[in-house]
């Protein structure tokens, strides 16, 4: 018989995620799996758990939660050779890596997925000795992303990132940068790195329109340091979807890329605070296979 793992976190879906989660168990036990359903209680204990089903050969982990808990959980296929096949039910505000791959945002919907036998490979990204499923961001207004209130995003989105931004830009904001990829280095005093997988970051589905979860590339862009008004200009490419094509903006496709800084600066990974420059960014090409939708 096949075997699935729930990995649920009971904080995450506005306290729905036990009901959804029940629901999800009833519809796997009828299309024939033995299900085991974990809560996570604390940081991390989505990792164990999906440590603990690829040394068991389950055969499908399901996420129920946001994307906190997707990143947790995608974390415990690091370096496994044995990896079972994924599914994502969103129960976040933002939800990112659903919206990339199509899979319903209604968590009902996504429950219904579950009978689908389709499934996608995905890409995955690599910081160091961690894997992340949608962005790094390095720079000043990387470090007051991961101060935006959890309320805020889930009511403003991807505004909520700009207007943290904007504050930030009221001070010094920019710093001195390396980064190298393809046998190449930008050097200069930049705003902002970003590394995406996919077309959404924060809920914002324009930061690159082209982006695909299985194109085999990181979409990396620079935000060189400009003035005010120029920055402006950046924040409309932004949002009109051709920040690649923007002026101030140093944007490329790698497979590779290693960012340092002169001044101490603490990267954002999917969202959250993550470890201090040097880092080396790498694409592990179609590495989970995601169900998804049928003829998606
Ligand atoms: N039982 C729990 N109570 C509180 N926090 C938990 C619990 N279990 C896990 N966590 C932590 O909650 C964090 C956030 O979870 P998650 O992203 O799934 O939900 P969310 O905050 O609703 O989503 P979003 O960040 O998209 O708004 C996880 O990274 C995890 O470390």
């Amino acid at each position: 018989m096949k075997q699935a793992l729930i990995i649920l976190n009971p904080s995450s879906g506005k306290e729905k995620a036990r009901t959804y989660g029940e629901q999800a168990s009833r519809l796997l036990e009828d299309i024939g799996y033995t299900v085991a359903v974990k809560e996570t209680q604390k940081e991390f204990d989505a990792t164990s758990f999906c440590i603990e089903a690829c040394e068991k050969k389950i055969d499908l982990v399901v996420s129920l939660g946001g994307d906190g808990t997707l990143h947790e959980t995608i974390n415990g296929m690091i370096d496994q050779t044995y990896r079972p096949k994924l599914a994502v039910i969103p129960l976040g505000t933002v939800n990112d890596f659903a919206r990339a791959l199509h899979i319903p945002l209604q968590p009902e919907k996504a429950i219904d997925m579950l009978r689908s036998t389709t499934t996608r490979r995905a890409d995955i990204g690599r910081i160091n000795d961690q894997l992340f499923i949608n962005v790094v961001a390095a720079g000043q207004l990387a470090t007051s992303l991961s101060e935006v209130p959890s309320e805020d995003k889930s009511k403003l989105g991807f505004f909520a990132y700009v207007k943290e931004g904007i504050k930030t830009f009221a001070g010094d904001a920019s710093c001195t940068m390396s980064v190298e990829y393809d046998e190449q280095t930008w050097e200069g005093r930049a705003l902002l790195f970003i590394a995406a997988l996919t077309n959404s970051v924060g809920g914002f589905e324009q930061l690159a329109p082209s982006a695909e979860i299985d194109d085999g590339y990181l979409h990396c862009f620079i935000i060189q340091d400009t003035n005010l008004l120029n920055t402006a200009a950046v924040g409309t490419s932004l949002l009109a979807g051709t920040l690649e094509h923007s002026k101030y903006v140093h944007a490329f496709k790698a497979k590779r890329v290693h960012v340092s800084a002169e001044s101490e600066l603490t990267t954002n990974v999917d969202g959250e605070s993550g470890m201090s420059l040097p880092v080396t960014i790498e694409l592990v090409p179609s590495y989970i296979d995601v169900l998804v939708p049928l003829n998606k």
